[in-house]
């Protein structure tokens, strides 16, 4: 077995706890490369055993999560079938190990997208509809001391993902001043606006689609991209309540825990 395939399926055996030290034994923490191998194996054996990718998540796109993570890039992470959760349902505690929400916006693709160039304009084009969205991660490494590459070979630290239920086509949006609140159990808990997501988040979806085309693994009509964090992230216990309301796209919420 290579180091690759060790750490990956390390951190496949971590979904179940306990978390993992950081991986700096096998990646060094800024070896992106090497991070995207290790993500890409798990990828595969997954898929293997039936998953279905649904659609890319990009990460560490706004300045407030980069800080709560020193980091400084973006990143990328596959979505499968079974991490997205009814709007208003129900995530168990036993389905993770160290949740944090966050309110993004979603895009949902209606054309094949192998756009080596792509611009946000191009990525419109391509879009059919856009939904508010939340994003619960998870960390696979211990309190969350994360490098780049940690979260990276995490699957860009991805758990699981809801959707509201409104659709909205992008005619009419205006994604860089839309304003987002999230709220846990009634209280605000995050706040934030398009515009945090790398300047637009149909900038983020354009930066994710340069990068899938590049590596030859392009976005497909019906895939959902799930832009980015639009304000920081917020750390979940049991029993909380979590809406996100963003401007133009509507309400989307979970509860975490009965
Ligand atoms: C660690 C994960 C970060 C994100 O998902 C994000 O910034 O959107």
């Amino acid at each position: 077995m290579s180091n690759y395939e060790d750490v990956a399926a390390r951190l496949r055996a971590a979904y179940a706890g306990p978390a993992l030290d950081p991986l700096r034994d096998v990646l060094d923490p800024t070896d992106a490369d090497g991070a995207y191998a290790v993500q890409a194996i798990n990828t595969g054996f997954w898929a293997n055993q039936g998953r279905r990718i649904v659609g890319r998540k990009v990460g560490l796109t706004a300045k407030a999560v980069q800080a709560q993570l020193g980091v400084d890039q973006p990143d990328f992470g596959v979505l499968f079938d079974d991490m997205a959760i009814d709007n208003d349902g129900l995530l168990s505690p036993e389905q993770v190990l160290q949740p944090k929400a966050e309110a993004e916006v979603a895009i949902v693709l209606a054309t094949d997208f192998d756009h080596p160039d792509a611009t946000a304009a191009d990525v419109a084009a391509a879009t059919a509809h856009a939904i508010a969205a939340i994003e619960i991660v998870d960390s696979r490494i211990a309190d969350w001391k994360i490098s780049f590459a940690d979260t990276v070979a995490d699957n860009g630290s991805s758990a699981f993902f809801v959707l509201g239920e409104t659709r909205k086509p992008l005619d009419g949006l205006d994604l860089y001043t839309c304003g987002m609140a999230l709220e846990v159990n009634g209280q605000l808990a995050s706040l934030g606006a398009g515009a945090a997501c790398l300047g637009h988040p149909l900038e983020a979806a354009a930066w994710l689609a340069r990068t899938l085309a590049a590596a030859g693994d392009p976005l497909r009509a019906g895939d959902i991209v799930l832009t980015g964090a639009l304000g920081p992230m917020v750390a979940l216990k049991p029993g909380d309540r979590v809406e996100a309301k963003i401007g133009g796209l509507g309400r989307v919420a979970f509860r975490y825990g009965n």
